[in-house]
């Protein structure tokens, strides 16, 4: 029974659109958070009836103690064994809800994290960079961190207004009087908490719009600690901004917070004033027995704990729309590139390097505040396999934004960008992407490589870390690097070293160089490169060595946007 019940939830699971793989489509997919939940919805079922119960065998057993309250011991002794009966079905049905609860929760905070890891590794590198990693950042963990709340208080929710509904069912059957003034207290008090947490929720959107800030500063603190420590009045400055920062967000949370606890006192108001309603004046205006009035009691003092769970839970729902409404203000949860699906392997790459051509290729780069930016091109270039060409001019002349036209990472605002003379759309840019091997100026270095277990590939990579004088600084055991803990210029070169393992057709350096000492400066333009060439591979090299220029097969001079070849 309980393998079938299993079987049952997880097909429903295996619904999960997050989890699936979505059709292809020009349109941007709407994203809604109950969407997100879709698949648990077996789940949720399960767990509601749990609730359901469980809360009607509570409010069984408030019956029975009520009951036995009014009569001789010997006859309250055969309530006993409904008693225990009962006291077993909430108990089972409690714990069983509670359980499902736990692996509901925890399965839709990962699907979550899943979904908005893929659509921030999916959306467009340039709406990345506009985005910024602080604010990255703050999502992945702060409204992460929110929703995975609110998720985790809709299983109680359901549970305990399944509870409550139980409790009112029975009100309802105990004195139909009774229950409409509590339903009218219920409703007052109800209407009251929530314009009082309406204004909390707003201060605590106020609050979250300052996170991204203060993450800005934290990214500070992390990048930037050697200049403020070596600049005091620096430091000075940039504490004062924190501390502002941080001071608006506590006077804003605290805001929010003294509304949820008004909300939370005047709810309790209304229950004190409902109970004192109960026992002492309306029984004077109605004829309501003393019994009723205990049984209501009772089962009023009873509904409190549901109603305050779902009063209490409404500001981590504020909090999670919040978080939500500010995920999908990124823009990443629907600006997907559409050659960039969820659970796309890696395409199949080219493995003779191929003719790279941009025709009439534009890109504008808008600066802020009104600035006409920078224009890069039109630029008319013809890469021929094979090619070892140096990129080479100054300082915001145009070199990294040709690399990322080239690599893919930038789509052309004009012209076109051709492979073996098929244009790069959006539809194959990833594909596009996959025949090359770059090495960035920032580059990033990852320990593990994909596929560092298979057979010949420590062989490979062990000859390249003594061709890189790293062998003894760094081991690669099962595809990991024994540590990434180096100088600029080591790293550079682990970096070097993951490009070559990566055996594409073409390759781009980034000013590689500029952190390397003479020595190894020279065996990288003299040695690296020539065999690299001799492979067959094209190569790109954006570099200031002058001194190398003439081993090049051509030398592309940027100026302003424009490429002059000499
Ligand atoms: N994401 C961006 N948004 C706005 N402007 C940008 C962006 N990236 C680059 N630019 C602008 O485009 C121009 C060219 O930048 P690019 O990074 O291509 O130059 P570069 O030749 O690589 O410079 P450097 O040698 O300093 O690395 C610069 O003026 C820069 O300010």
């Amino acid at each position: 029974m309980l393998r079938a019940i299993a079987a049952w939830v997880r097909r429903g699971a295996d619904k999960t659109p997050s989890l699936r793989r979505p059709e292809l489509s020009d349109k941007p997919p709407t994203v809604s958070l109950l969407s997100m939940l879709q698949g648990s919805r077996r789940l949720l079922l399960l767990s509601a009836i749990g609730g359901l119960i469980g809360g009607g065998g509570v409010a069984g057993l408030i019956t029975l103690i009520t009951k036995s309250l009014d009569q001789d011991p010997d006859r309250a002794a055969r309530l006993a064994l409904p008693y225990v009966g009962l006291c077993i079905v909430v108990l089972a049905a409690g714990m069983f809800s509670e359980l499902l609860v736990v692996r509901l929760a925890q399965s839709n905070l990962l699907v979550l994290r899943l979904w908005l890891t893929r659509h921030i590794l999916s959306a467009p590198f340039q709406q990345l960079q506009t985005v910024g990693p602080h604010r990255l950042m703050a999502t992945l963990t702060d409204d992460i961190g929110s929703i995975a709340q609110l998720i985790e208080t809709l299983p109680p929710l359901l549970i305990e207004a399944s509870t409550l509904f139980g409790a009112l069912l029975y009100m309802g059957w105990l004195s139909p009087s009774l229950f409409v003034v509590f339903l009218a207290f219920l409703l007052g008090g109800g209407l009251g908490v929530s314009l009082l947490q309406n204004r909390s929720f707003r201060w605590h959107q106020r609050a979250r719009q300052r996170i991204d800030a203060l993450f800005g500063h934290f990214r500070t603190v992390t990048e930037g600690c050697k200049e403020l420590k070596m600049n005091a009045r620096r430091r000075r400055a940039f504490m004062s901004d924190l501390s502002a920062t941080a001071n608006t967000i506590r006077r804003q949370l605290c805001n929010g917070r003294t509304f949820t606890v008004i909300s939370d006192y005047w709810g309790k108001l209304a229950f004190f004033l409902l109970i004192g309603l109960i026992v002492f004046a309306l029984p004077r205006l109605e004829d309501i027995s003393r019994e009723t009035v205990t049984s209501f009691t009772f089962i009023v003092l009873f509904a409190m704990r549901p109603i305050s769970v779902l009063l209490n839970t409404l500001p981590g729902i504020g909090r999670g729309v919040v978080a939500w409404r500010n995920i999908k203000s990124l823009g990443v949860a629907v600006a997907k590139e559409p050659h960039l699906e969820e659970g796309d392997e890696s395409p199949p790459v080219a493995e003779r390097p191929s003719v790279l051509e941009l025709l009439q290729v534009r890109r504008q780069h808008r600066a802020e505040g009104g600035d006409s930016g920078f224009l890069f091109g039109p630029v008319n270039l013809r890469i021929d396999p094979g090619e070892l060409i140096f990129v080479t001019g100054g300082n915001g002349s145009g070199k990294t934004t040709l690399a990322l036209l080239l690599l893919g990472l930038y789509p052309p605002d004009d012209g076109e960008v051709r492979l073996d003379g098929e244009i790069v759309t959006d539809f194959n840019r990833d594909r596009h992407r996959q025949h090359f091997a770059a090495v960035f100026a920032d580059a990033y270095i990852f320990d593990a490589f994909p596929g560092g277990s298979d057979a010949g590939f420590s062989k490979r990579a062990d000859d390249l870390l003594e061709r890189l004088q790293l062998a003894n600084k760094v081991r690669i055991k099962d595809g990991h690097f024994s540590t990434v803990e180096l100088s600029k210029g080591q790293r550079k070169r682990l970096a070097l070293l993951a490009a070559y393992l990566e055996d594409r057709p073409f390759y781009l350096f980034d000013e590689w160089a500029a952190e390397q000492d003479p020595t190894f400066r020279d065996i990288f333009y003299k040695e690296l490169l020539p065999q690299l060439k001799a492979r067959g591979k094209t190569i790109i090299v954006i570099t200031h060595d002058d001194r190398y220029f003439h081993l090049a097969d051509r030398l592309l001079r940027l100026n302003m946007g424009q490429i002059e070849e000499s």
